[in-house]
């Protein structure tokens, strides 16, 4: 496996709170990752530290063959990769066309050039009839996918997608499991951070469990859902 991204002892304290300990694991390219784990297993401070939000207290974080563990939100976007939110935000008062748009001037500053790019996004994503609507109408499903929208148009070589299901009925979910499918074929690796097993195993070749800041476990989906150390600590129970 060629890894695009690579973590190495990654730790990160809150005062005494250990949030994370010597975390490691390595993701391609070409795959659809999940990481993890209980409630305040320290699954968004994985994020957190690996899309910059904040520096990791000891530990190395390697993307494309650079070091970016510390550097900031947007020296790492521009590297290629980028994150979602679990809460989302976007510009209130401007369409989804201008919301997707703003995300597009980081990689095409002419605003010509920033709008066809953005219109490509939205047709990919099939909200070309939501193009001209402002994001405060927006349903939660839609809003998932502007999220998304917004992340896909800095042209990221990875996406990390923090519970970006939450909310959505049984459809809507179908419809956003088929649109991460779609992204290693159009050359974007994806992380993501899920607590539904039935979608991980669905959508994911492997996974790392998470649990009290620690890797439980890691490899493939199937074999990491199995494993007893996982039903017990994740699913509350021990296999027979
Ligand atoms: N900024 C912070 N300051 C202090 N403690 C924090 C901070 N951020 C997270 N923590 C603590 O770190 C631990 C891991 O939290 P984190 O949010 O990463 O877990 P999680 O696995 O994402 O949980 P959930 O599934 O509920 O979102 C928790 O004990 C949390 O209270």
């Amino acid at each position: 496996m060629t890894a695009l991204l690579t973590l190495e002892g990654v730790s990160k304290s809150f005062g005494g709170l250990n949030a994370l300990r010597d975390v490691g694991f390595s993701v391609a390219a070409n795959e659809i990752f999940a990481i993890i784990g209980p409630n305040g297993a320290g699954k968004t401070t994985l994020f957190n530290c690996i899309a910059g939000a904040i520096p990791p207290s000891s530990g190395t974080i390697r993307f494309a063959g650079q070091r970016i563990d510390g550097r900031r939100p947007h020296e790492i976007c521009s590297l290629g990769l980028v994150r979602t939110f679990q809460i989302v935000k976007p510009f209130r008062g401007m369409t989804v066309l201008e919301n997707v748009k703003v995300a597009a001037f980081s990689r095409h500053p002419a605003a010509r050039a920033a709008e066809i790019a953005a219109r490509r996004v939205i047709e990919r994503l099939d909200m070309v009839e939501l193009a001209e609507v402002d994001a405060d109408e927006l349903n939660v499903a839609q809003l998932r996918r502007l999220e998304i929208a917004r992340a896909l148009a800095t042209e990221p070589k990875m996406l990390l997608l923090d519970e970006a299901l939450a909310g959505l009925t049984a459809t809507e979910t179908t419809v956003m499991c088929d649109i991460i499918r779609r992204l290693p074929e159009q050359g974007i690796a994806v992380i993501v951070v899920e607590h539904s097993i039935p979608v991980v195993s669905s959508l994911c070749s492997r996974a790392v469990v998470i649990t009290f800041g620690e890797v439980l476990v890691e490899g493939p989906t199937r074999q990491v859902i199995a494993d007893p150390r996982v039903q017990e600590a994740y699913l509350g129970k021990a296999e027979a």
